[in-house]
C-alpha cells in the first residue's frame, strides 16, 4: 500500500516544543494535519508524528538539522522567568534567537512565530485595555522582560518580504492550564507555608490570565494568516482570554477549587513592594554565603497588586482570533488537571 506523503507545507517546527506551551501547540499542531519536529534542550514527552531534536538554540547547526524540510517555525523557548539569571537571558533570548532567524534564513524557512510577552509594555504600573502601539517598557522590570523586548524586536525586524521570510509575534499574558509548572505549582507551594491569606492592594485591579488553549489557537491563526500580503508581517498581537478578571479572584478561585482557603486580609501595596525590594537585596547580600528563592518578587508584587490587561482587538480583526476556552471552563479544566495538589493530597 503506496504511503501518504504529507505536503512540505504541512511540516513544521517548535523550538522550546518540550515547553508547557510548546507541548499543548505540538498536540494542536498534530491534530491540524502538521508533522513536528521539536527542537528542546530536554525532551519531557514522546509522540507519534513527532520527531524530537535535541540542543540549544544558540548552536545553529543542531538547529539546522531540526529546520530540515520546515517552511514554518514556532519560537516559544526561553529560560523560566523566575530563573532571574540575566547572563542566561542573555544568551538564550536575544543571541539564541539572532542564531534562530539565521537558521530559518539558511535553511530557507518562509515563516517564524515568535511567542512575546505582553509584558513587554509592563513598567510596573497600571496597564487597562492596552494595546499593541503602547512603547516598550523604557525601563523593563526584570531581566526576562528585559530580554523578551530585544527579542521581540529581533524578529519582528527581520520580516524581509523580498526575501520571501515572513515573521509574527504574539504577545500573550498570564498563561495558564494542565502541565503549568509555574503558576498553579507557585501558588499552591505559597497557599501550603501560609503565604496566601493576604491581598496585596485593595484587590480590585483587573488582569489578564490566558487559557493556554487560546494561546495556541492565536498562534495557529497567526502562522495560517501570515502571508506577503497580509497586514501581520512584521507585528505583534496581544492574545488574551477577552475577560479580564480582577488577579485576587483568579487566584481565590484556583485555590478553593483544590481545596485551599482564599486570601482574606488586605496589605498596602506600597508596603508589599518596598519588604519584596529589601528581601531582594538581601538575597544578593546574603548569596556568598546562602541562597534562597523569595516566594514575593518585586515583580510578582507588581503583578499582583497593579491593572495589566491587553486589548485583542487587533488579533480579532487581522486574524479573526476569539478565545475558544471561556475563563470558567479553563479554570476548570486546570484545577481538575492538578489532582496531586489538592489540600491534603
Ligand atoms: N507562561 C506564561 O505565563 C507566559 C509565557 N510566555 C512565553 O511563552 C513561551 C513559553 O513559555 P512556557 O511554556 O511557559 O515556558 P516553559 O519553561 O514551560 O517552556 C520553555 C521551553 O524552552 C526550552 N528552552 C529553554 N532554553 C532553551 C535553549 N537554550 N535551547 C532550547 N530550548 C530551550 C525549555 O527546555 C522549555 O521546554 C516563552 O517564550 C515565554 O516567554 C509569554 C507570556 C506569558
Ligand atoms: C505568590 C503569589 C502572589 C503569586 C503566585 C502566582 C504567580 C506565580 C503568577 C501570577 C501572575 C503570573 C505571571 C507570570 C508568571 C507567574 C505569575 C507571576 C509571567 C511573569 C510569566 C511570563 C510572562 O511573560 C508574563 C507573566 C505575567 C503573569
Amino acid at each position: 500500500m503506496a504511503t501518504r506523503v504529507r505536503p512540505v507545507s504541512k511540516r513544521c517546527a517548535v523550538i522550546g516544543g518540550s515547553g508547557f506551551l510548546g507541548r499543548h501547540l505540538v498536540e494542536k499542531l498534530l491534530d491540524r494535519g502538521y508533522s513536528v519536529s521539536v527542537f528542546d534542550i530536554r525532551q519531557s514527552y514522546e509522540l507519534p508524528g513527532v520527531t524530537f531534536h535535541q540542543g540549544d538554540l544558540c548552536d545553529k547547526q543542531a538547529l539546522l538539522s531540526a529546520l530540515k524540510d520546515v517552511s514554518l517555525v514556532f519560537h516559544c523557548a526561553s529560560p523560566a522567568p523566575s530563573s532571574d539569571d540575566r547572563l542566561l537571558f542573555e544568551r538564550v533570548n536575544i543571541r539564541g534567537t539572532q542564531t534562530v532567524i539565521q537558521a530559518c534564513l539558511d535553511a530557507g524557512v518562509q515563516k517564524l512565530v515568535l511567542t512575546s510577552s505582553a509584558s513587554v509594555v509592563f513598567e510596573g504600573t497600571d496597564v487597562k485595555n492596552g494595546k499593541e502601539d503602547l512603547p516598550y517598557a523604557k525601563k523593563p522590570i526584570d531581566y526576562y522582560t528585559q530580554t523578551k523586548i530585544e527579542q521581540e524586536k529581533l524578529v519582528l525586524g527581520a520580516c524581509n518580504k523580498p526575501k520571501g521570510f515572513l515573521t509574527v509575534a504574539i504577545r500573550p499574558h498570564g498563561i495558564f492550564g494542565p502541565r503549568d509548572p509555574q503558576l498553579v505549582p507557585t501558588l499552591v507551594d505559597a497557599a501550603r507555608r501560609g503565604k496566601m491569606k493576604f491581598i496585596i492592594g485593595d484587590g480590585t485591579n483587573l488582569v489578564d490570565f490566558t487559557y493556554v488553549e487560546n494561546v495556541v489557537h492565536g498562534h495557529i491563526l497567526a502562522a495560517e494568516h501570515l502571508r506577503a500580503d497580509s497586514p501581520i508581517c512584521g507585528k505583534p498581537y496581544h492574545i488574551t482570554n477577552d475577560e479580564p478578571i480582577r488577579f485576587w479572584d483568579f487566584m481565590s478561585e484556583v485555590l478553593v477549587g483544590l481545596g485551599y482557603p482564599a486570601p482574606r486580609f488586605h496589605l498596602p501595596y506600597t508596603l508589599v513592594y518596598g519588604l519584596a525590594l529589601l528581601l531582594l537585596l538581601l538575597t544578593w547580600i546574603l548569596r556568598p554565603v546562602m541562597s534562597f528563592k523569595p516566594t514575593f518578587t518585586p515583580m510578582r508584587v507588581a503583578l499582583a497588586g497593579t491593572y495589566h490587561y491587553y486589548s485583542c482587538e487587533h488579533a480579532k480583526e487581522h486574524l479573526g482570533y476569539k478565545p475558544v476556552v471561556s475563563l470558567k471552563e479553563g479554570i476548570a479544566r486546570t484545577v481538575a488537571s492538578y489532582p496531586h495538589l489538592r489540600r491534603g493530597a
